[in-house]
């Protein structure tokens, strides 16, 4: 059973282009929940283009499935993720000028860093899981971590199934194996789609959650668009 955890960056991206709070990213929060979604995922960034420090404090008493937060642990995130304990907090080393995220960590150069920021998190029972790319190098060196979770990265398997590619998989597979091996619990995410996450699914062994936002929210703007151009064009009439 793999859990779908929906993210709602993209909900407050639409919203801040407009100031106001249309559409509301808390009753959103509810209502994918209210429709099955397993968990919620937010992704602050230290220039809260999207989702905003406040908004990951105001989702926490509505969220009653997995909450999970995303980010590059730097003291704010670090100190806002401690206050809020979530489920579970994800960590990505996303550059300060990303426009989203681009690779997963160096779990080998990185694991002082990530042993000490990983360690501080489990100590407050929040579930760790960092953002890796599909390299098994890189999965053994997320074991070292004490991270609980990996999530693979899956931007490169997504663009090259587009492209007809079905052997992108094989990495990503590779990588869950081991890391069912070794005790690790196998997340994935990134650019995840109606179009390739049966796909993903069936080939990945364990995949215990997916993270989807941008294919997931312009996936209801395009099966939505017809039902709501039929409500104006009722109330034209
Ligand atoms: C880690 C990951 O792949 C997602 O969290 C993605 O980075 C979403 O962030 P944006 O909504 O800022 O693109
Ligand atoms: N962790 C991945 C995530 O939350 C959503 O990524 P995307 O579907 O917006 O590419």
């Amino acid at each position: 059973m793999t859990k779908l955890s929906v993210n709602i960056n993209k909900i407050a991206t639409l919203r801040n282009s407009r100031g106001g709070d249309v559409p509301n990213v808390i009753q959103f929060a509810k209502d994918v929940q209210r429709f099955g979604a397993e968990g919620v995922t937010i992704h602050p960034r230290p220039d809260e283009r999207h989702i905003r420090y406040q908004d990951a404090y105001d989702l926490k008493p509505v969220v009653h499935t997995e909450y999970n937060i995303e980010g590059n642990p730097i003291t704010k995130f670090m100190d806002m993720v401690l206050e809020i304990k979530p489920t579970q907090v994800t960590l990505v080393p996303d550059g300060i000028n990303a426009l989203t995220s681009n690779a997963g960590w160096d779990a080998i150069k990185n694991k002082d860093f990530l042993t000490e920021v990983i360690s501080e998190f489990k100590r407050n029972n929040i579930r760790t899981s960092i953002f890796v790319d599909p390299d098994t190098k890189q999965i053994e060196g997320a074991k070292l971590t004490g991270t609980d979770r990996i999530e693979l990265y899956t931007e490169g398997f997504a663009h090259q199934y587009s492209l007809g590619n079905n052997e992108a998989i094989k990495p990503y597979a590779t990588c869950a194996e081991l890391a069912n091996k070794i005790g690790l619990g196998v997340n994935a995410g990134h650019d995840l789609s109606l179009e390739n996450i049966k796909f993903f699914k069936d080939n990945i062994p364990g995949l215990l959650e997916v993270s989807i936002g941008h294919a997931l929210i312009s996936e209801s703007l395009y099966l939505g668009i017809e039902n709501v151009v039929n409500m104006y064009l009722n109330k034209l009439k």
